[in-house]
């Protein structure tokens, strides 16, 4: 047995994982590929590879859906096998601090819970952190004081927008719009205008090269697809003012959320917000000018901090190492091995 500590952040995109004994940070997509209904055939960044490319007996999916674990038992083999790999031997009787966001259902929180407890790594320890607190503790701002902190977390399906203060949240929405949906929206328009269809991945790769959120420079990329109509497949060009039309509606909504939650926050922590700005992060807060789109929006500065996807997880990082930060987690709940 060891008493290694691993800080967890379920992604719906991605995975990522803090080792405290290696003092690393592990990440993957979030996907798996079984085999004949059964065998799990491949793993994370592996399984990503085959993801719209495998033949009919492998199925290639993601485990969670809406930033919730929606098929468990794959979500543990998946885990298991991830921890496996990038752990090696300092996993048995260890303890883990879990995130989820605040406003999802209790029968999903435990769904989080459950899936590291009842493991075959016997844990010793699951332990739980609000995505919030961890993501602003990511971020260095001093969670325990009175002074309230907006963070908008824009992950994979998910936007979780929160104020925090002495350690907790004031008050949070989670709406279900995220990169995902925007890499639909790509798949739409592209459809609608030129009667071509792309895959996930393809619209994923013209988001990350052109997607914009205002003040858009003139430039295009290529795709590569299928005609709906010969049914052939072709290249098309597609010029970055598209993909801004196509994922304005959805920029919008996140912004109309961020207005409903500064409506409601109390005016003495709404005085610190303005004072230091938001703080934007999670993988889809890469989306250029995004900053400049918040400002002109609310009249607030934003924040885009680096590596945002990994600004949770981060955040478990100095949790872990700080014991005087241990109280912001709970559920704590300890495993009797006989
Ligand atoms: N350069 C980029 N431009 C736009 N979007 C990006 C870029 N890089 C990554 N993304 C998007 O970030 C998302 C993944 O972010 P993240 O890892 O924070 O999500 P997640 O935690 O897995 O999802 P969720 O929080 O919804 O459960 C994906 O939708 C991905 O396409």
């Amino acid at each position: 047995m060891t008493n290694n500590v691993f800080g967890v952040d379920l992604g719906t995109c991605n995975i990522k994982i803090y080792d405290r004994h290696a003092d690393q940070i592990y990440k993957e997509k979030n996907i798996i590929a079984i085999a004949n209904k059964k065998d799990v055939f491949a793993i994370g960044d592996e399984a990503f590879e085959m993801y719209e490319k495998a033949p009919a007996n492998i199925n290639v999916f993601f485990p969670m859906n809406n930033g919730v674990i929606s098929n468990i038992n794959a979500m543990q083999q998946l885990l298991s096998k991830f921890l496996n790999r990038h752990s090696k031997g300092n996993l048995k009787g260890s303890e883990f601090i879990m995130t989820f966001s605040n406003d999802i259902t209790e029968v999903e929180k435990k769904a989080f819970h459950d899936v590291v407890l009842n493991s075959n790594f016997k844990p010793k320890q699951v332990d739980m952190v609000e995505k919030a607190v961890a993501d602003a503790v990511g971020l260095g701002v001093d969670v325990k004081s009175a002074k309230g902190v907006m963070i908008i977390n824009i992950g994979a399906d998910t936007t979780e927008i929160a104020i925090i203060s002495l350690g907790g949240i004031v008050i949070s929405r989670l709406i279900h719009v995220g990169g995902n949906q925007l890499d639909e929206d790509i798949q739409n328009v592209l459809k609608r205008e030129y009667n071509f269809y792309i895959g996930d991945k393809t619209a994923e790769n013209l988001k990350k090269q052109l997607a914009c959120a205002t003040d858009c420079e003139e430039s295009s990329a290529k795709a590569y697809g299928i005609d709906v109509v010969t049914g052939l497949p072709v290249e098309v060009d597609v010029p970055a003012s598209l993909i801004f039309e196509a994922i304005s509606d959805h920029l919008h909504t996140i912004i109309d959320s961020v207005k409903i939650i500064l409506e409601r926050t109390p005016p003495e922590l709404a005085a610190d917000i303005v004072a230091n700005g938001v703080y934007v992060t999670g993988g889809s807060s890469r989306i250029r000018n995004l900053d400049k789109f918040i400002r002109k929006e609310t009249n607030l500065k934003a924040n885009i901090v680096e590596e945002p996807e990994e600004s949770v997880v981060r955040g478990l990082a100095t949790i872990i190492a700080d014991d005087s930060l241990r109280s912001l987690n709970f559920v704590r709940q300890t495993r009797v091995y006989h």
